[in-house]
């Protein structure tokens, strides 16, 4: 399920958007660059909210815009959430929530209410009026009522950033569960490295109006120059399922010959692969596997690459047994004491991990 987008815009003196490239959209595609860079206006090109002369869109074969011909937005089939939601006052939560789905033809149904309700966490909060909902389930509201009309694509623009850094926690794990279950691609505008980390499958960079490039999110935190570490360094983002509790409260995460312990108090999802944030800082490297030490979690690791990133500090790219990336930040000095170099079986002393809900 491909996007194919090519277009040319100038807006006002100063900005010059120019696009030519084409996306795989499966799963959740961030759209990811400082503000300014043109995401909003490729999101509305996409949509068909900007209508721009000579563009192209082409999305799973269907043509949205040529020369020829342009699809509005209400028979593209999109999903749209913005920053604020924008419910109707004058409706209940249910009224809003059933908005689109009422005007979805039976055929083209995939989505049905109780299954969004479950998923969004919102089956309590039906019969409130609009003004009685917190600014996170407005939001949770915004994006079951655009998930109810069955889209085949749905573009989430910044739908977290007007919400506080708590509100934002509390949605986060619906927005993850909606990106893991829904089944609808999702074209996801954002400036913050943690959504991206926590939701994307895959990130576009953008740049002055440019797309810069392409990568998958493991692609997009293997490199030390990462748009995605310039505000708070570099981080690894590993793959695992969740054990259940152990008597001491820590729990599994991941295969055993990269077995991490933590603790957590989410849901497992047997079967399901889950995300586990770790700070390149948060690592250090040994020669041997200390045993007299409080760190809980020794991983044995090859080393791949070292690249400077500070005058004093280096990064060290290192392959867990299960062939997963774990960056390590050390000092230059700790490089040369300890011989590190490419190719290298050292272990990685892990301390502290934060599984993204
Ligand atoms: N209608 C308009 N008229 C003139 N300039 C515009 C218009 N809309 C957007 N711009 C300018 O186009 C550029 C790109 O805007 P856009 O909203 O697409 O960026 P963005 O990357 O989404 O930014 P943000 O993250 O702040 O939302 C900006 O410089 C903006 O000021």
């Amino acid at each position: 399920m491909n996007l194919r987008i090519s277009a040319e815009l100038q807006l006002a003196d100063e900005f010059r958007l120019q696009v030519d490239t084409e996306l795989p959209l499966q799963g959740v595609t961030a759209l990811f660059g400082r503000s300014g860079c043109g995401k909003t206006t490729l999101l509305r090109i996409v949509a068909g909210l900007e209508r721009v002369r000579g563009a192209r869109v082409q999305f799973a074969g269907q043509c949205w815009q040529d020369g020829r011909q342009f699809v509005p937005l209400h028979r593209r089939r999109i999903g749209l959430v913005f920053q604020e939601p924008s419910l109707l006052p004058h409706l209940s939560a249910r009224d809003n929530l059933l908005y689109g789905y009422r005007r979805t033809p039976e055929a083209l149904r995939r989505l049905h209410p109780d299954q969004v309700c479950a998923l969004l966490g919102i089956e309590d909060l039906l019969q409130r009026r609009i003004d009685q909902l917190s600014g996170g389930q407005r939001q949770r509201f915004a994006l079951g009522r655009a998930l109810l009309t069955s889209p085949q694509l749905l573009l989430l623009d910044e739908p977290l950033s007007a919400l506080d850094s708590q509100t934002k926690r509390e949605i986060m794990p619906f927005l993850s569960r909606l990106a893991t279950e829904a089944g609808v691609p999702m074209l996801l505008v954002t400036h913050a490295p943690e959504e991206v980390q926590r939701l994307a499958d895959r990130v576009v960079f953008m740049q002055d109006g440019r797309i810069q490039c392409i990568e998958s999110l493991q692609q997009a935190l293997a490199r030390p120059d990462s748009p995605l570490f310039a505000d708070q360094g570099a981080a690894s983002i590993l793959l695992g399922e969740l054990g259940e509790p152990q008597a001491d409260g820590l729990r599994a995460f991941g295969p055993a010959a990269s077995r991490l312990w933590l603790s957590s108090r989410q849901p497992s999802r047997p079967g399901q692969l889950q995300r586990l944030h770790i700070r390149a800082q948060d690592v250090s490297l040994a020669l041997d596997d200390p045993q007299r030490i409080s760190i809980q979690n020794h991983l044995p690791v090859r080393i791949e690459r070292i690249d400077p990133i500070r005058p004093s500090q280096q990064l060290v790219s290192c392959r867990t047994a299960d062939g997963q990336l774990l960056l390590a930040e050390v000092t230059r000095r700790a490089v040369e004491q300890l011989q590190l170099a490419p190719g290298l079986a050292v272990f990685a002393l892990i301390k502290s991990v934060a599984l993204l809900e």
